[in-house]
């Protein structure tokens, strides 16, 4: 179900950071074909030590994403073992996550915007298609391969990146952690993720990218945990856009009845309208929307 890669065919350069159980180098992977050394640019991604009981679940997140292949979803080259490191070779993409882009990077336009949540709109329809269920969409697992140059045309090209450990192999705190990502019916049952799980995390990734990458919820009191729980007894919604539009959109993506949450292909052409309002809208240069 994926590729093993030699741990000697691996080497690592610098360290890039570190996920909620991973670490992140930049490193390459030779490969020997026709006789001929191929050096190839990657993404090292080992899994903690700590959490190497976790190691299935890593390798079947590796394996979803070589199962299929899509313009916006990230290439897996394969997964390397070597003593007690787990390590997923990834192909490196340029400019990283989104969610510290978007904390970087403070004047993205409107259209920048909905170029890119109509990227991740598309790549959800192809996993809908495909009955793949990601389990979780947020703005620190897109990653963006090529920045806009509007000069010359050029949009920005997003990738969706693996979906990392089975929430259902998390502890509780971590599962409270994703809120407002993770779907509320999830929390109850995070091991029977559905497709709408998806689109609910859809609608709140959508809210960071148009929240220039301020994570929904953060910055509460310490004892935030307990309000992020209060925020789905209650039925609480995200501060809602000034753009009524937008705002009606990621209302129907995070609807606590899962009939409400809307199909893929109406998230894309309501993604579309917004396109050609936007435009209209003089809100374009700004790319405030809250
Ligand atoms: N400075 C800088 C810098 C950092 C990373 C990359 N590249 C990259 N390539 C991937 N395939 C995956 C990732 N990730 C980053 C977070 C996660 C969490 O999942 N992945 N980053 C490029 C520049």
């Amino acid at each position: 179900q994926f590729h093993t890669i030699k741990y000697e065919d691996l080497k690592w350069d610098e360290s890039l950071g570190q996920g909620s159980f991973t670490r992140i180098f930049k490193g390459e992977k030779t490969d020997y074909r026709d006789g001929e050394k191929h050096t190839t640019e990657v993404l090292l991604k080992e899994l903690d030590p700590d959490h190497k009981n976790c190691w299935e679940s890593f390798f079947e997140a590796a394996s979803f994403m070589s199962q299929i292949s899509h313009k916006h979803l990230l290439h897996v080259y394969g997964v390397s073992v070597h003593g007690d490191k787990n390590i997923m070779v990834q192909e490196f993409v340029k400019h990283g996550a989104l969610d510290l882009y978007l904390k970087r990077e403070k004047s993205l336009s409107v259209s920048w915007k909905l170029n890119v949540a109509k990227q991740l709109a598309c790549v959800l329809n192809f996993l809908e298609e495909q009955s793949i269920i990601h389990g979780n969409i947020c703005a620190k697992n897109l990653l963006l391969v090529r920045e806009e140059d509007p000069s010359q045309g050029i949009s920005p090209f997003i990738k969706l990146s693996d979906p990392g450990i089975n929430v259902a192999m998390l502890g509780k705190d971590v599962i409270m952690h994703r809120i407002p990502w993770i779907a509320p019916e999830s929390l109850a049952a995070p091991d029977n993720l559905t497709h709408e799980c998806d689109k609910w995390s859809f609608g709140a990734t959508v809210w960071e990218i148009f929240n220039n990458g301020n994570p929904p919820l953060q910055g509460w009191s310490l004892e935030e945990v307990k309000l992020k729980e209060k925020f789905y007894e209650n039925k609480q919604q995200l501060p809602p856009s000034q753009w009524t539009e937008l705002a009606d959109l990621i209302g129907q993506c995070m609807s606590y009845d899962l009939a409400f949450r809307p199909s893929c292909r109406s998230i894309i052409r309501q993604l579309n309208s917004l396109v050609t309002s936007g435009n209209n809208v003089s809100l374009n240069h700004v790319g405030k929307v809250f």
